[in-house]
């Protein structure tokens, strides 16, 4: 059993300083060669522990970390699309991770998305709060340990600072983490450490390193050790085409070795393939890329963490964020393996729901299960762009119901003929590189849509009106009826049936006409002349009679429970008149 470096990812808004960061770092090491060495991986950098220790030292010893890990292993690439692509089984592949947040601008819409995600996979992160150079007179100390250079600053520069990482406290505490900035927290258990930094000046930045040793030291233990020999377990970072070596998966491994000449299974996206590796390689250090213009170096093996790129035959279509595993002769049971974890994403499909696309296996997962927190059911959840096919399956339900069909899909294309069908059949497609933007676009229409329907629904309900049969206005007597009419309350549309003060009934209003024009209603005060089907004057009708609309009781009932707000107080007068009319013959009615 060996311990192996936490890996660390670098999470936060657009420009609020993940590149910086993860540039001073490795400046830092690089700086700081003769001190332990680099470690040059693919696509990570690893900050050995000498470093951290030279860097953070006074803080590490304050805090009382034993210094017991090998080190830091930085992802590069940073952002949350790249931490939901690098996943492992049941959740991300980084252990720990630094949400990084401007000071001066605060939480922005992907500072959210990752925290969720955050929150998703249960990942311990610190805040890095950057930008504390730019705060208003502040007195640069590059490298300086935080607590050396804050006292060093003007009081209102500290208070403003205070305030700022307060507001941060703030809105973390409406998320639901407690958190403090990290040399005033007392329970480290409960509260998450805000440390804040210049990623520029390298200020904070040895504070930075400490706290995340001590987090990984706290929460990491099991999980960061390794059997060294074991057959290496992975996950593909990124796949792709490099000049002179054909295409190559760059891939980390964070259990076992990975040897030359190893089999190794990975997904594509039709099945699990076994290819058998042709090099390992590592990049080469700088000064030798300069010289023999190789950025590349082959070696024998790598033991987790590790950063390392691959060439193989038959790797074109391995699928960014999916599983690497070494097969020795077992095939089946690691197919098997890499199966089962796309099963855990690829969840129960329902036949009426939603069509998810995804442009990765994590983005796909943290995508679904936002989605399952919903309880919106899903009816496939696939990686890939949007095909004709993914249109079709939404138009299947769109018949059934139209709330469930839709296509969500996060940063993956359309292709040409499925945009042709999804204009054919009007399907709604939510498209994004936000996934939280998806969900709260997706939420939105919904509840637009529930809204409308619901709204039409009560359109129907059928309100109070009451008229009155004009004196001398009866212009045909029956088949139909038609007389002038004048509204005394409430608005009577066509198809309204009519009913008589003893509630016997007089027929359905056919039409109504206003100085030659069609009306599909008339409402208190207008004087219309009214055909009445079935109705025959005389019998069922006569001048100055007056007349209500038929209410059905099951309307009624959604009238005094859903509409009593909306009704006038005319209009409720009548209902109550109308009320009295059917409990003549009925005492129980509408009750
Ligand atoms: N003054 C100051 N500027 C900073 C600091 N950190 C980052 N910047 C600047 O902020 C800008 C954005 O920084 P990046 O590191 O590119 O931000 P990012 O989060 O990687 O942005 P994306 O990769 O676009 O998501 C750059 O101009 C940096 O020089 C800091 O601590 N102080």
């Amino acid at each position: 059993m060996k311990i192996r470096s936490p890996i660390v990812s670098v999470l936060g808004h657009v420009d609020h300083g993940k590149t910086t960061l993860l540039d001073f770092i490795r400046g830092s090491i690089i700086a700081q060669k003769e001190a332990g060495g680099i470690t040059q991986h693919i696509g990570a950098t690893e900050v050995p522990i000498e470093v951290v220790e030279n860097i953070g030292g006074e803080f590490l010893k304050k805090l009382g970390i034993k210094e017991t890990l090998p080190g830091l292993f930085f992802v590069d690439t940073p952002g949350h699309e790249a931490f939901t692509t690098l996943r492992k089984r049941g959740g991300a592949l980084a252990d720990v991770a630094i949400l990084i947040v401007d000071l001066n601008e605060g939480f922005k819409p992907q500072t959210y998305e990752a925290l969720n995600i955050l929150k998703m996979y249960k990942t311990p992160f610190i805040v890095a709060a950057n930008k504390m150079d730019k705060i208003y007179g502040w007195q640069t100390h590059e490298r300086a340990p935080f607590l050396e250079n804050f006292p060093k600053q003007p009081q209102s520069v500290q208070e403003k600072l205070d305030t700022r990482v307060y507001e941060l406290v703030g809105i973390l505490h409406e998320e639901g983490f407690e958190s403090e900035r990290f040399d005033r927290i007392s329970n480290f258990a409960k509260q998450i450490s805000i440390v804040p930094i210049s990623a520029k000046t390298g200020e904070g930045v040895p504070e930075l390193l400490a706290m995340l040793m001590g987090l990984a030291q706290q929460y990491l233990k099991e999980q960061l050790k390794i059997e060294e020999d074991a057959p290496a377990k992975g996950t593909i970072l990124e796949v792709k085409e490099e000049v002179g070596l054909g295409v190559t998966i760059d891939a980390v491994i964070y259990d076992g070795i990975l040897k030359k000449d190893d089999t190794i299974a990975i997904m594509t996206l039709n099945d699990v393939i076994t290819t058998r590796i042709r090099s390992l390689l590592k990049p080469n250090p700088l000064e030798e890329i300069r010289e023999a213009k190789k950025r590349f170096k082959k070696i024998e093996e790598v033991v987790a963490a590790a950063g390392i790129k691959i060439v193989a035959p038959n790797i074109e279509n391995a699928v960014a964020g999916s599983p690497l595993r070494v097969a020795r002769g077992d095939f089946e049971h690691v197919k098997e393996e890499i199966l089962k974890e796309i099963e855990d994403i690829k969840i129960d499909t329902d036949d009426l729901g939603i069509v998810v696309k995804a442009d990765t296996l994590g983005s796909l997962e943290a995508l679904v299960n936002l989605l399952k927190d919903m309880k919106i059911p899903i009816r496939a959840a696939d990686i890939g762009d949007i095909s004709r096919r993914d249109v079709v399956d939404a138009s299947i339900v769109k018949n059934e119901d139209p709330l469930y069909g839709v296509i969500i899909a996060f940063n993956v294309k359309v292709l040409p003929s499925a945009a042709e069908e999804i204009k054919a059949s009007e399907i709604k497609l939510f498209s994004s590189n936000i996934i939280y933007q998806l969900i709260e676009d997706y939420d939105e229409w919904i509840k637009a849509a529930e809204e409308r329907k619901k709204k039409a629904w009560l359109d129907a309900i059928i309100k109070p009106a009451k008229i009155r049969i004009i004196p001398k206005l009866i212009f045909r007597n029956s088949k139909p009826a038609i007389a002038g009419i004048e509204v005394l309350s409430g608005t009577v549309k066509q198809d309204h049936g009519l009913i008589r003060g003893d509630g016997a009934r007089v027929g359905k209003v056919e039409g109504m006409q206003d100085k030659g024009k069609n009306l599909k209603s008339a409402s208190k005060g207008q004087k219309v002349a009214m055909s009445i089907k079935d109705a025959i004057f005389g019998k069922d009708f006569d001048e100055g009679d007056v007349l209500y609309v038929d209410i059905p009781e099951n309307h009624y009932k959604i009238l005094v429970s859903e509409l009593k707000n909306k009704l006038t107080e005319d209009e409720f007068e009548i209902l109550n008149e109308i009320l009295d009319i059917k409990r003549k013959d009925n005492p129980h009615w509408g009750m």
